[in-house]
């Protein structure tokens, strides 16, 4: 696929779920202001993960905000969603815009250098509508992220720009796996933001 000019229409799948990739949505200044101003805005603390029954803390960081305080367990630790901040507003109408769906929450990642990353997983928590549609906007250093097929192993990668906009739907999360390698070649801050739907009761 050519990333300087995506066809939104086009899956990075070839099979057992829908990856559409945008490209930047907006102009490298207003990414690079999103940037910054999400790096200062959002409450981010440190997340949490059992790893072989231990609980560690990341230095990755996050943030979770939505419509109402929704009660989110991501990793094996609660976390209470806060209210909007402009900024998330206005990034969440953007991504309806241009994605015809809708969000109801973001949970929110700081990557402070390319060693920071996230581990193979994916996003299929009972609080999460099934199959829904999953929103990622990307600011600041260009990462790559890649998905990887759970029966065949298959792995599709694609470079996650400043300003940019990823789309996760249909059976995506049933079938992939999917991280944000780490990596020594980056030394500077990404800020990226997974709008999704909570589905209550
Ligand atoms: O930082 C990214 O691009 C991926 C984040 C992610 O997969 C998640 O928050 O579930
Ligand atoms: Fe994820």
């Amino acid at each position: 696929m050519d990333l300087f000019n995506p066809d939104p229409l086009s899956n990075l799948l070839p099979s057992d779920g829908i990856v559409q990739y945008y490209g930047p949505v907006m102009t490298r200044a207003r990414a690079d202001h999103y940037c910054k101003k999400l790096f200062d805005t959002l409450d981010w603390q440190p997340d949490t993960a059992l790893i072989f029954g231990k609980l560690i803390t990341t230095s990755r960081k996050v943030a979770w905000y939505g419509n109402e305080p929704y009660a989110y367990t991501y990793s094996g630790a609660t976390k209470f969603a806060l209210p909007w901040t402009e900024e998330l507003l206005e990034l969440k109408s953007l991504a309806e815009e241009r994605s015809g769906e809708t969000f109801n929450s973001c949970l929110a990642n700081l990557y402070h250098s390319g060693e920071e990353g996230m581990a193979w997983h994916s996003d299929a928590e009972k609080m999460l509508r099934k199959d829904g549609a999953i929103a990622s906007m990307s600011f600041g250093a260009e990462r790559k992220f890649a998905f990887k097929h759970k029966q065949t192993q298959q792995i599709i990668s694609v470079i996650l720009q400043t300003g940019s906009l990823l789309i996760m739907k249909g059976t995506t999360q049933t079938h992939w796996l999917h991280r944000l390698p780490p990596t020594t070649k980056i030394k500077t801050l990404r800020v990226n933001l997974t709008f999704r739907t909570i589905e209550k009761g």
